[in-house]
């Protein structure tokens, strides 16, 4: 029976609850549940779950999965070791071990009962003042062990004033930490030789980090609520985005008897005000990566500056010299003396002026706007670099979880568009900004009274301009969509030729193309029209405006109040100020976007830092077995289906292991785990005896070689294509490559042999052709261990004759994993698994139904017996 459910789990966790009950705990088990309001402040957009580890000692081990792990750690740092134990038969202990930078504290309900109070007063007593995380402390731990004991004593007679918690509810709080420890480890690069010891050193990483320890009774509802802040840096604007997370663990009592909690982890509700601050934040800290992105051309900018400021100047100035000019011809033409009488003398000083203005104005904008192309190039690469660096650093968990689109766009279009909006905010935005102040001040200090009138209309015009200007985006942004629809058509019929071809679709193709060019081009044409109204409203407006200067001002030089350099002055000045003043706006409103673009930018910039992992031991050659303990493991884009439940396996060291089973069943899964392309969600796979978490990645996947059904190759030369297993390889050792793999024969056959451009993807090239270059390529890579993901299942007999001669060539010595389809490699392989999808409705929640040799398990006549006959008869008929 469920005890009643925590008040303060929304709908969604509950249906995850739900379904933790129903696939993980055994029916007649007693289910309480421990419900952990989470607040953390981490992006946990799509990590899920805590993850138990039941041993038989009656220990409780919960730990963090990888993701949430990397998150809590601010991306790094994060103990791997979560255990706990158990005090009796009635209490359930768990401890959760944060990294010293993490500043945290606890809220716990129990009944409903908040004691969070307590937990802070404790915390700002202990911890916030006197020994801030965000700080690093060589405190002895002596100074810990006092403290502890005045933790407990604050906990105790908080809990002892009239509240309902029993005796046995007591709060533990311990905290260690060392800056050298935590230094030392990370720098520490294992070798596979020296593993052993070094091993020992690292897990004494518990004087590393700050740990919170708390004893919790089993029963009732307890509502446990962590607040995660990072040192100084509480990031809060997260918060909002954390997703329910649960996590279950098992208790088993000394009888044997077990007990279940389960245990979830909620999206904290925000308020208003949070969201405020976290969008503050997150400005702060897209301003801050933009600084470190722009501060090695720092000196550029203040150039760019003072280029910029002194060409404002300049415009200003124009019109001020122009207006002398004109005051110079009214002067003579006042004077009245015939045209030979005049002294263009006088014309000399304004004119000079002016054209000293120009030149300069131009020198000014040359090296204005050479200067910004090249900060602006500079700003677009090292954005490019990062954003590219971080996907390829990417999780593989990241490129299921975005569209490729969307990866490709943020590389080019985010960061072009941020590129021009940014050179045109610093040149335009603030030359316009100068403009406008200079202009004005200057406008109100000719005609104050004639300055006030138009500003009075001004805001009228600007407004009505601005309103339909939106609407005039609007529109604009209708047709850039239908724009890349079509386009987006085009594409797909052209680099899909072949399928078009084959379905004889192309009538349909043109059909579909031009009912959309048709739609693209009715909201171009409308976009047209208004653009006209809109230029033609302008426009009338401005002239409207120049009027009104000239019959205001008029008036006021025929009263004396003004002479004709200075209206003259006035029209241009008013004129640039109008224009600069449009400009910004639109400026503003480019720069909103601009932001953005750069937003999603550093979305992705972040999301892979998140990614350094503590896993730091470098093997060189896998010489040891590989084994899969009671793994559990779900994709974490479909974290509510569950692939591989408490699986285990041993692959014996230069043993073939061949797995069958349906289609969907987890074979691919276990060759991408072997790669670490994903985490598991606990459990543990080990490769020499050694974690997989702890092995770097790089070093494992240079001991595997993978060749699956469609071996992608690059757009490039054969040469390189087989070079891609070992960059350092000379030719003769390529062409031996492809000799072994059965390719020299056909590479040569080329005009261009080895030179030959095999296209995109390997467009140019067989099924069979490709495979065999990728066997090539893996030949030079000679790893460890080889997956052979139905490496043949697309070719036909002949060419997967051929291929399979190469492939067992390569297998030779070496630990291979068939995920199979052909008979003879099943037949002949060491070991043979047969696997079901896992299914948690199913009592037995397996994933592998039988194992054995191809002779026990013919004998057996189950599962394997069927597969093979079917396989045998497919064969036959090919
Ligand atoms: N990247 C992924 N994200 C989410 N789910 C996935 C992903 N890759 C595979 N799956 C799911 O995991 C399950 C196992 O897939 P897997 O590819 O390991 O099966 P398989 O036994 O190799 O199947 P097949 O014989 O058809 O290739 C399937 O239900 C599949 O839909």
């Amino acid at each position: 029976m469920i005890p009643k459910t925590s008040m303060s789990l929304n709908k969604c966790s509950f249906k995850i609850l739900k379904n933790v009950i129903n696939s993980s705990i055994p029916k007649n088990a007693n289910i309480y549940q421990v419900i952990i309001k989470n607040e953390l402040s981490i992006n946990t957009k799509y990590s899920i779950n805590f993850f138990e580890n039941l041993n038989n000692d009656n220990k409780i081990h919960l730990k963090f999965n990888e993701s949430i792990k990397s998150e809590l750690l601010n991306k790094k740092n994060f103990n791997r070791k979560y255990n706990s134990y158990t005090k009796n038969n009635l209490q359930t202990s768990f401890k959760i071990d944060f990294p010293k930078k993490l500043n945290s504290y606890c809220k716990i309900l129990y009944n409903q009962t908040t004691i969070t109070k307590s937990l802070n007063q404790i915390q700002k007593s202990n911890f916030t003042s006197k020994t801030p995380f965000n700080k690093t402390s060589n405190i002895s731990n002596s100074y810990y062990s006092k403290n502890k004991i005045n933790d407990v004593n604050q906990f105790n007679s908080y809990t002892n004033n009239g509240n309902t918690y029993p005796n046995n509810f007591k709060t533990f709080y311990k905290r260690v930490s060392s800056k050298k420890n935590t230094q030392n480890n990370q720098k520490r690069k294992f070798n596979k030789s020296k593993y052993q010891s070094s091993k020992n050193k690292s897990h004494t990483s518990s004087k590393k980090f700050v740990t919170d320890y708390f004893v919790i009774p089993i029963g009732g509802t307890i509502t446990i609520k962590l607040l995660y802040h990072y040192g100084q840096k509480l990031r809060e604007e997260n918060i909002s985005k954390c997703s329910t997370i649960y996590c279950e663990a098992h208790h088993r009592n000394k009888d044997g008897r077990g007990k279940n909690i389960v245990i979830a982890l909620e999206e904290k509700k925000n308020n208003e005000n949070t969201e405020d601050k976290q969008k503050e934040q997150e400005n702060k800290e897209l301003l801050k990566f933009l600084f470190s992105i722009i501060k090695k051309d720092l000196l550029l900018v203040l150039f760019i500056f003072a280029v910029t400021l002194s060409a404002a100047g300049i415009n200003v100035l124009t019109p001020i010299i122009t207006g002398d000019l004109i005051n110079v011809v009214q002067d003579v033409l006042k004077r009245q003396e015939g045209f030979y009488s005049i002294d263009f003398a006088e014309f000399t000083a304004p004119t000079l002026k002016l054209l000293t203005l120009y030149l300069t104005q131009g020198i000014l904008t040359f090296v204005d706007i050479t200067l910004v192309a090249k900060l602006g190039e500079n700003i677009a690469s090292r954005l490019k670099l990062k954003l590219f660096n971080s996907y390829l650093l990417q999780e593989i968990s990241f490129f299921d979880k975005n569209k490729y689109n969307d990866i490709i766009t943020r590389l080019t279009n985010d960061i072009n568009s941020f590129k021009s909006t940014f050179k045109q905010a610093l040149t335009q935005g603030l030359k316009c900004t100068t403009q406008v102040v200079i202009s004005a001040s200057y406008l109100i200090s000719i005609s104050p009274s004639l300055t006030l009138t138009i500003c009075s209309t001004m805001p009228i015009i600007y407004f009505s301009m601005n309103l339909y200007g939106i609407y005039l985006r609007k529109l604009s942004k209708k047709a850039h969509m239908l724009e890349d629809i079509t386009n987006f058509i085009a594409s797909e019929a052209i680099s899909n030729i072949r399928t078009v071809r084959s379905f004889a679709a192309e009538p349909t193709e043109m059909k579909l193309y031009q009912s959309s060019l048709n739609k693209t081009s009715d909201a171009n044409t409308k976009l047209g029209f208004h653009i006209g109204i809109f230029q033609g409203t302008t426009n009338a407006s401005i002239g409207s405006l120049v009027l009104m200067i000239l019959y205001f001002g008029g008036k006021q030089v025929v009263q004396g109040s003004m002479n004709p350099g200075q209206l003259m002055t006035y029209m241009v000045a008013m004129q640039n100020t109008q224009k600069s003043l449009s400009h910004i706006g639109v400026l503003f409103g480019q720069s909103i976007k601009a932001f953005d673009s750069l937003r999603r930018v550093y979305e992705y910039v972040t999301d892979s830092e998140g990614n350094s992992s503590n896993a730091n031991i470098i093997i060189n050659e896998i010489q040891d077995k590989i084994e899969f303990k009671n793994v559990n493991f779900t994709y974490p884009t479909r974290p509510e289906a569950k692939i591989l439940n408490n699986f285990s396996l041993k692959i014996p060291v230069g043993k073939v292991l061949a797995i069958c089973g349906t289609s969907g069943s987890g074979k691919s899964t276990i060759g991408q785990l072997i790669e670490k392309f994903y985490e598991i969600d606990s459990g543990n796979i080990l490769v020499d005896d050694i974690s997989i978490k702890d092995i770097d990645s790089r070093s494992l996947r240079k001991n595997i070689g993978y060749i699956n059904q469609e071996p992608i190759l690059f757009h490039t030369t054969i040469l390189e294509n087989i070079r891609y297993g070992n960059p350092n390889a000379t030719l003769e050792e390529v062409k031996e490559a492809a000799r072994q793999a059965n390719a020299s024969h056909f590479v040569e056959s080329f005009p261009k042999g080895y030179d030959t451009i095999v296209g995109d993807r390997g467009v140019a090239l067989s099924g069979g052709q490709k495979q065999r270059i990728a066997i090539a390529r893996a030949i030079l890579k000679n790893p460890s261990i080889l997956i052979l993901d139905e490496a043949t299942s697309a070719l036909d007999s002949h060419s997967e004759r051929i291929v399979q001669e190469a492939l067992n060539r390569l297998m030779k010595g070496r630990t291979v994993i068939v995920i199979a389809h052909r008979l003879s490699t099943i037949k002949n392989a060491d070991n043979i698994i047969v696997m079901k999808p896992y299914d948690p409705l199913d009592g037995e929640k397996i994933n592998i139904i039988e194992s054995g040799t191809h002779r026990s398990l013919m004998r057996k006549k189950g599962e394997y017996y069927k597969f093979y006959k079917d396989l045998s008869r497919k064969d036959k008929k090919d």
